[in-house]
């Protein structure tokens, strides 16, 4: 695309994004639709507690999380801006089953409308998470959502923190805008996101370390003996209980992100939903150049049987997630040196 200056304002480029490809300008309008609801709800949660408790509790989501005010503030702001934008039918964390809107529209959006709800209340980022994909006409409307990851459109989330950002991928790269409070529009900070390939930050919810699958307890364990295991080299760890966050901070400086299958009940699959968490987010990694996998199979080849199903996800630095994989596959990681020598006082140099 011709123009793509730091600075430029999200309706400038989506008008070049649909320039570019005619088969973009409804996923486009999507995004704008998304953005308007983005910059709404970053205004609500700017207030803070001084608009109300945002994390008084309710009824309980598909799930079975309790919501909270926020999230079902989230969830309609969300929804009424979809309701202006060329979308049939709607997968939302916090609606049992597909919303339909406008049946002959020719969108299916998926979408995760606060996502770290747990964050929601002691004022740290939270999030909102969609993917945009075909829509599938007829009277099947999960339809549109029983397809792989790859036919989504394009892909995003907003970040809610100390600057309210929008992460979003139509498949030619990763570009991140941040809202211009003073303008209130979004403008670009960076044209191609690019995820450096190798890192020494992991991301994950140690209390759940029992439950683990060996591979994932394998992978840490190595993680942790640092210099002196077989990785060869010492990790940081980073978790901030806001999937968005943590993502974005992988999609800035590396890292890798797991939240895997655990063997607590309901778990065996992850936490993360398929279709408005886990799908997105691989796509925005992959077009900046990281990976992402559910331990065997590539999370944009995988299709949801059930709009809110769940999938692990193992993504960001190349080298990280390669290195998952083979844990999972059966193998150790080569970092230049057998474990045997990656010992500390065995047989290492
Ligand atoms: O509390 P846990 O198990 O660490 O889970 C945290 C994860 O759950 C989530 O909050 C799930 O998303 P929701 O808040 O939208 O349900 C992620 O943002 C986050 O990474
Ligand atoms: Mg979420
Ligand atoms: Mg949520």
């Amino acid at each position: 695309m011709a123009d793509l200056a730091v600075g430029t304002p999200l309706d400038s480029y989506l008008a070049q994004v649909m320039q570019a490809d005619a088969g973009l300008r409804d996923a486009a309008a999507v995004v704008a639709a998304v953005a308007e609801a983005a910059i709404e709800i970053s205004a609500v949660i700017g207030r803070g507690a001084l608009g109300g408790d945002l994390a008084a509790t309710g009824d309980q989501n598909s799930d079975g999380d309790v919501q909270k005010a926020l999230d079902v503030i989230a969830h309609e702001r969300v929804t009424a801006a979809l309701r202006g934008a060329p979308v049939a039918t709607v997968a939302s964390e916090e609606a049992e089953g597909v919303m339909v809107l406008n049946p002959s529209a020719p969108l299916a959006v998926a979408i995760d409308p606060l996502d770290g709800s747990s964050n929601i209340g002691v004022n740290m980022a939270v999030g909102t998470v969609f993917g945009i994909r075909p829509a599938i006409p007829g009277d099947d409307v999960e339809a549109s959502f029983r397809t792989p990851g790859t036919t989504q459109l394009a892909a995003g989330f907003v970040s809610y923190g100390p600057a309210t950002a929008l992460i979003v991928t139509f498949g030619q790269g990763t570009q991140s805008f941040v809202l211009d409070r003073e303008q209130g529009q979004f403008r670009l900070t960076s044209p191609a996101m690019k995820i450096p390939a190798a890192a020494k930050e992991y991301a994950i919810n140690a209390s759940n370390t029992r439950f683990w699958d060996p591979p994932v307890k394998a992978f840490v364990e190595d993680c942790l003996r640092g210099t002196e295991g077989p990785r060869d080299k010492d990790f940081n760890m980073r978790w901030l209980g806001s999937m968005v966050a943590d993502i974005q901070r992988v999609l800035t400086r590396g890292g890798v992100f797991l939240y895997p299958g655990d063997s607590r009940k309901g778990y065996a699959r992850g936490r993360l939903r398929v279709l408005y968490e886990v799908a997105p987010v691989a796509m925005l990694i992959e077009q900046a150049g990281g990976a992402a996998t559910d331990g065997q199979a590539r999370i944009l080849d995988l299709v949801a049987t059930g709009i809110h199903e769940r999938a692990p996800l193992i993504c960001g630095s190349t080298e990280e997630v390669d290195c998952v994989s083979t844990y999972y596959a059966g193998g150790k990681p080569d970092a230049g040196r057998s474990p045997l020598f990656g010992q500390r006082g065995l047989i290492r140099p």
